[in-house]
């Protein structure tokens, strides 16, 4: 059984997540110590737990410490994954409704499937756009297109907005399996900037609020001389709530900033702050940014060949994601500190 430390660097949810998506598609058994022990409130949380048994379901695994708060965790697949219809819902973890992340939960069981020899439908209840994690509309508009680069056949739609602390969001996921290999991936030169496109929403609030989300961020962006096309868009959710995705469209790259409402901020700051990040990456000529940059990590473990990128930031999140696909032998990982150059050289899966 392979031992892993959840207290390794960044220490926090990811760990359990690559380890569980590794699991799944290699059949390894894997047992996972001092989970999220840098977390203020450690252990299992509800987003984990619903991520674990996701994972369980698709490649039938035997598991021990499947509890909220629990530290310690066995994980023993008795196959690999295996395509179908799968229902994974944060409020079956609880009992209760809860905005836990299902794009993380989404994140965990993708790949499996996506390797998997058949087609999966999946459907996820809970939190679709809650704040440290990637909001729905990032994993629609940034993260599937780049792994559709990679030979990844995914397609998400989002059919309500889940919002902290509400949640009780919904998306349906097709995934085409296909028990190939993925294509490698090679981002280091991302071309010009040649627009900036994106989604402000809101649900259960007036229509003004994404339409003013929308003004402010194109006449930011117009001023900064980059062409733009942000739509507005009024939602459905079971709760009031607001938010911007804005992608970043280089020749060879894509770039996602999100920014969530909240009571008392205004629609313009909401999207001001979504437009600085974007300004921010812009100006450092890196073609992947900080999120991306981690989340890539794992398709790119599992590619035939060698994949390289260049990054915005070296973040402990992107460290410790490669020290965990390292623990599985499937990849060597190389970050070179002066060109912020990612190499990812899988060795394979045997
Ligand atoms: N705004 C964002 N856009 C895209 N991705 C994001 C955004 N914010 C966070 N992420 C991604 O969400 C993931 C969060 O990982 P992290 O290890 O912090 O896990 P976690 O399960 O949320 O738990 P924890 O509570 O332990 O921090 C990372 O892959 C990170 O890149």
């Amino acid at each position: 059984m392979l031992q892993i430390d959840g207290s390794y660097g960044e220490g926090g949810g990811q760990i359990l997540r690559t380890s569980l998506s590794l699991a799944a598609i290699t059949g390894q058994p894997i047992a996972i110590a001092n989970i999220r022990a840098n977390r203020s409130k450690p252990g299992l949380a509800i987003q984990h737990l619903t991520a674990v048994r996701a994972a369980a379901a698709i490649c039938q695994a035997q598991v021990k410490g499947d509890a909220v708060g629990s530290m310690q965790l066995e994980f023993i697949p008795t196959c690999r994954a295996i395509a179908g219809s799968y229902i994974f819902d944060v409020a079956q973890t609880t009992g209760a409704g809860s905005a836990g992340a299902i794009m993380l939960v989404l994140q965990t069981i993708l790949l499996p499937l996506a390797l998997a020899k058949g087609n999966s439908v999946v459907t996820l209840k809970g939190g679709t756009h809650v704040p440290w994690s990637p909001p729905a509309t990032y994993i629609e508009l940034v993260y599937l297109p780049i792994l559709l680069q990679m030979g990844v056949q995914a397609q998400m739609q989002v059919k309500s907005w889940g919002w902290y602390p509400q949640g009780n969001g919904e998306v349906e996921l097709i995934i085409s399996g296909q028990s190939t290999p993925l294509k490698s991936l090679h981002l280091v030169e991302r071309g010009n900037l040649q627009a900036v496109k994106g989604l402000a929403v809101a649900t259960q609030l007036p229509a003004h609020i994404p339409q003013r989300m929308v003004s402010r961020a194109e006449n930011l962006l117009r001023e900064a001389k980059i062409k733009t096309d942000i739509q507005p868009g009024k939602m459905r959710g079971i709760a009031p709530g607001a938010g911007i995705t804005l992608v970043a469209e280089y020749e060879h790259s894509l770039a996602g900033f999100s920014a969530l409402g909240k009571l008392g901020l205004a629609a313009e700051k909401v999207a001001e702050m979504a437009v600085e990040e974007l300004l921010a990456f812009d100006s450092t000529g890196a073609p992947v940014e900080e999120h991306l940059a981690d989340q890539l990590l794992l398709p790119a473990a599992l590619a035939t060949a060698a994949s390289e990128y260049r990054v915005a930031e070296v973040s402990t999140h992107l460290t410790t994601n490669a020290w965990v696909i390292e623990q599985f032998g499937i990849a060597k990982i190389a970050i070179a500190p002066d060109t912020k150059i990612v190499t990812i050289s899988p060795t394979g899966i045997s």
